[in-house]
């Protein structure tokens, strides 16, 4: 969980509910900050390897956007990829700008902001072993036996090791910026998920550190940009790379939202 001035971002596994979080949040939020209204939303999962082990509302995303839309007036569901194999569940707010003909828009006056996310499944044993506690002694160990505290340097690291196995941290930059990771080591559902929103010209280094240091079958890579981010239109060097190392792109999905753009792309070493 990341708090700061005007976002909340929460990451949860398993069969936890975060979707019933929504209405206390908003009250919460409203009590203690005076916030009355959601600026931007995104709900966004890979779809489950077992559904059916979910918890409603979140067996079928048809379940998460009826609750969604019951609370945001606004909102909108994609599914980037393929529907009847791996593929990204979106929601988030695309409203309408609300203004009369002959009314000018307010100018806009926007912060950069990107996000990149890779969710990998099919993950190299090997190094899955590190995130356990028979392999490694405490978080610290498999934090950097794992080379984990060198995708993105001089990040302020709060690590946590599961047992006997299963692995989560979050870190900060100084000047505000974070990246979260959360392992899942067990071979038949091997699943690592990596999420930053450090601001680069380039996501290309930072994409190809991660999958140096997992070695996933396949991932899908996400990336939302606004106009005023720096990766803004190098988020688009993603359409020109067929490959990456090894793996092979299986699906590129492009999407214009009211404040951000978003590039959604699958690889696999294999075809799934
Ligand atoms: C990375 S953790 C969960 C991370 C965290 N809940 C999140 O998403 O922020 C998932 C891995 O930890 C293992 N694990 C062990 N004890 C757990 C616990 N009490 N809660 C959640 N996961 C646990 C699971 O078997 C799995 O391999």
């Amino acid at each position: 969980m990341f708090i700061s001035k005007r976002r909340f971002i929460l990451k949860t596994c398993g069969t936890t509910t975060p979707l019933l979080c929504l209405e206390p949040l908003l009250l919460l939020a409203e009590q203690y900050a005076g916030f009355t209204e959601v600026e931007d939303l995104f709900y966004s999962r890979k779809n489950y390897k077992r559904p059916d082990l979910q918890v409603t509302p979140h067996k079928h995303f048809d379940q998460e956007v009826a609750l969604l839309d019951s609370l945001f007036p606004d909102g909108v569901a994609y599914c980037m990829g393929a529907v009847n194999k791996d593929c990204w569940y979106l929601y988030t707010l695309n409203p309408f700008p609300r203004r009369t003909p002959h009314q000018a828009l307010p100018p806009v006056i926007e912060e950069p902001d990107q996000t990149l996310e890779i969710l990998m499944t099919d993950l190299d044993p090997e190094i899955m072993s590190i995130f356990s506690k028979e392999e490694s002694l405490n978080a610290t160990e498999a934090t950097k036996r794992s080379g984990i505290d060198k995708i993105i340097p001089n990040m302020i690291i709060d690590d946590f090791l599961f047992e006997p196995c299963g692995y989560s941290m979050n870190g900060v930059t100084k000047n505000g910026c974070y990246m979260t990771i959360h392992i899942t080591p067990e071979s038949e559902f091997s699943y690592v998920s990596f999420e930053t929103n450090v601001p680069c010209s380039s996501y290309r280094e930072i994409i190809s550190k991660v999958l140096d240091t997992f070695l996933p079958g396949k991932f899908t890579v996400t990336v939302f940009a606004n106009q005023t981010s720096p990766i803004k239109d190098t988020a688009e060097e993603l359409q020109y790379l067929s490959t990456i190392g090894e793996w092979s792109r299986r699906d590129i999905q492009h999407c214009q939202f009211k404040n951000y753009d978003l590039i959604y792309t699958f690889y696999s070493k294999f075809p799934s």
